[in-house]
């Protein structure tokens, strides 16, 4: 509170002196030094501050015995004595219980309930932009090592205190089992937060160059005018605290509507921020019916931009709402959006067959199939097949499935009904031989009893376009094509042109020239091409990821290319010395 009422009157005497008339308009007339000297006092800022360097958050192994397996299970003990817990939409630094709520099960006990949410109606989102647009100018104002000096405090109280809190909550939320959790709501997160502060410092340091005499030149990356509004989807912890981080730390405000699904994780996220110092109303929490949050927003003059991510259907209804809308804005709404997957192993003859089997294990059946990244289509050389399927079927057989506090699961439950429902429709219609040219290799049983558990499976098709080489299931499904070992390059155009996708890609092969061949011709069929390993894992700072085609707008999430769609530069030229008349040389008489 204390830190917002001296930003706020930062802003507001900010604003006063640009307001203040000067005694005298011709250049050379002496100005008042009391008009302006009252201005800036509360801000100095004596010093060039560097960020501190980054690094990649240590990920723990949570092998037995280890003192952090010990401490998640005791958060996982902890957290299942306590909940439901409920959950309030925030607003202006105020908690809202609308009464107007919904419950978020656990994915592999449906009939037991994490959280209870209350759900924003379309009054109190327009509060919330209201507040945010408030909040706005003292945001903007604050020094940039003060907004920086915040995440990296966020970062360090996630990695720290609240490590285990949020794995807890993302294990038992999204049904991820430890080193899932780890890799996404521990170390990614705590990743995007530290390395966006490097990512913006860079930004801020591109300054202009050159500067003709007698002048300074300066590049000045303000926030987007208006608020951004951001929506997370249920699967990475990370990417929601990363999808109001990148716009917030360039200095915006954001309307936060999670998901539903990943609704308690975000909470924590949100809390984290707010303990670090992030000021009321620069994000607002807002949970809430999809269509209710989007009327709000979207049908308001202040709406400067959408950072999405989730299905592309979704995405690419929503911006065409944003298209028709485009006569209501101030300014054109920066679109960004990272959509759906049909990933790909693609295996040249001269693959190694078991390290290319493992991986696709891997990175199939990881998350229960539900990353973006996800692997969900292989292509193997009759000469590998063999070697290749028994690696792979062995592998599939053996993955243990359950509740994610039983450590020794490799994998729980697909996240809810809707997403049972439509991954078991397509394996039925496999196994009912309604699909033609696909059969079952391996799993395919589906059980919704206790959890929305479906066996991670592997269908064999006979055609490079059967409908599972083609389609997002978002599920522990992999579908695997046999090609003529000979005839490597034809099927790697097949592959670039089965998918409306092109998201992720591993290539294996011992060739160097079967790789460079593979690279290029996949080079616009994945935005994270991996070579001799599985396609999910990117890890920020090391591999930013995105994807084009309908995968979305590959502005790459933890790297400067992202921060830099939530600025709008101004371009500053100051001049020190007057002129002293209108001609140029090249007006005057010979
Ligand atoms: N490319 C990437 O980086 C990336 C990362 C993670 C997930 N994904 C994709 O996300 C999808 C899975 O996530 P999901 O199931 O949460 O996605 P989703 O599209 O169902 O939901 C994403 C967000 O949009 C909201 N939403 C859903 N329907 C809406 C509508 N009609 N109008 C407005 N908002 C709506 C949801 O409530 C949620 O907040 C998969 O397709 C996956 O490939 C992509
Ligand atoms: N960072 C993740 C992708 C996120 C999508 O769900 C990976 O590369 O596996």
């Amino acid at each position: 509170m204390q830190i917002q009422r001296v930003l706020r009157s930062i802003a507001s005497t900010g604003l006063r002196a640009a307001a203040s008339p000067r005694t005298a308009g011709a250049l050379g007339a002496r100005i008042p030094r009391a008009a302006y000297s009252s201005a800036f006092p509360a801000v100095p800022q004596l010093g060039r501050f560097q960020v501190p360097a980054v690094d990649n958050e240590p990920m723990y192994n949570y092998a037995p015995g280890s003192p952090e397996r010990r401490k998640l299970q005791d958060a996982l003990v902890e957290m299942r004595s306590q909940m439901p817990f409920e959950v309030p939409c925030i607003v202006n630094g105020e908690k809202i219980f609308t009464k107007d709520t919904l419950n978020q099960p656990l994915p592999f006990d449906h009939k037991t309930t994490l959280a209870s949410f209350h759900n924003a109606d379309k009054n109190l989102v327009e509060k919330a932009i209201e507040g945010a647009l408030k909040a706005k100018p003292a945001w903007e104002a604050m020094p940039y090592n003060d907004r920086a000096a915040i995440f990296l405090k966020a970062a360090d109280l996630l990695a720290h205190k609240y490590r285990y809190k949020v794995m807890a909550a993302t294990m038992l939320g999204q049904g991820k089992n430890a080193w899932q959790a780890e890799i996404d709501a521990a170390a990614e997160l705590a990743d995007f937060w530290r390395f966006n502060t490097q990512y913006a410092t860079d930004i801020y340091s591109q300054q202009p160059t050159k500067n003709a005499p007698l002048t300074w030149n300066r590049m000045e990356y303000r926030a987007l005018e208006g608020f951004v509004v951001a929506y997370s989807p249920f699967n990475f912890t990370a990417i929601g605290g990363n999808l109001v981080g990148a716009p917030v730390l360039m200095g915006n405000v954001c309307i936060w509507k999670p998901s539903p699904t990943g609704l308690y994780s975000s909470y924590l996220v949100y809390e984290i921020l707010k303990e670090a110092g992030l000021p009321d109303g620069v994000i607002q929490f807002v949970p809430g019916d999809a269509h209710v949050v989007t009327d709000a927003t979207f049908e308001h003059p202040e709406f400067a931009g959408f950072h999405f991510t989730g299905s592309t259907h979704v995405f690419k209804h929503l911006w065409q709402r944003i298209g028709n809308n485009i006569n209501t804005y101030k300014s054109y709404p920066r679109i960004v959006g990272e959509t759906g997957g049909k990933n790909m192993h693609f295996l040249h003859k001269s693959a190694d067959a078991k390290h290319a089997a493992l991986q696709t294990v891997r990175s199939a059946f990881e998350y229960n199939g539900q990353k973006c990244s996800a692997c969900s289509r292989v292509y193997v050389p009759d000469n590998l097949w063999e070697e290749y399927k028994t690696e792979l079927v062995a592998q599939t057989k053996q993955i243990k499935q359950g509740p994610v506090d039983d450590f020794t699961n490799f994998m729980s439950s697909v996240i809810n009904k809707q997403s049972f429902d439509k991954i078991k429709g397509y394996l039925s219609d496999i196994a009912s031989g309604k699909t033609p040219n696909s059969s079952i290799l391996v799993g395919g049983k589906c059980d919704d009893s206790v959890g929305y558990t479906i066996e991670p499976t592997v269908v064999l098709a006979t055609d490079p376009k059967a409908k599972t080489m083609v389609d997002e299931l978002f599920g522990p499904v992999v579908t695997v094509y046999v090609y003529p070992a000979d005839k490597y390059e034809e099927y790697l155009e097949i592959a670039d042109k089965t998918s409306a996708y092109a998201l992720t890609c591993g290539l294996f092969a011992q060739d160097r020239e079967a790789v460079i061949v593979g690279s290029n011709k996949l080079r616009n069929a994945a935005g994270n091409f991996y070579i001799n390993d599985k396609s999910t894992g990117a890890v920020v700072g090391q591999q930013a990821f995105g994807g084009g085609r309908a995968s979305g707008t590959n502005d790459k999430a933890g790297s400067s290319l992202n921060l830099l769609r939530w600025v709008s530069p101004r371009t500053i030229k100051e001049s020190f010395v007057p002129i002293t008349g209108v001609q140029y040389p090249s007006n005057l008489k010979e």
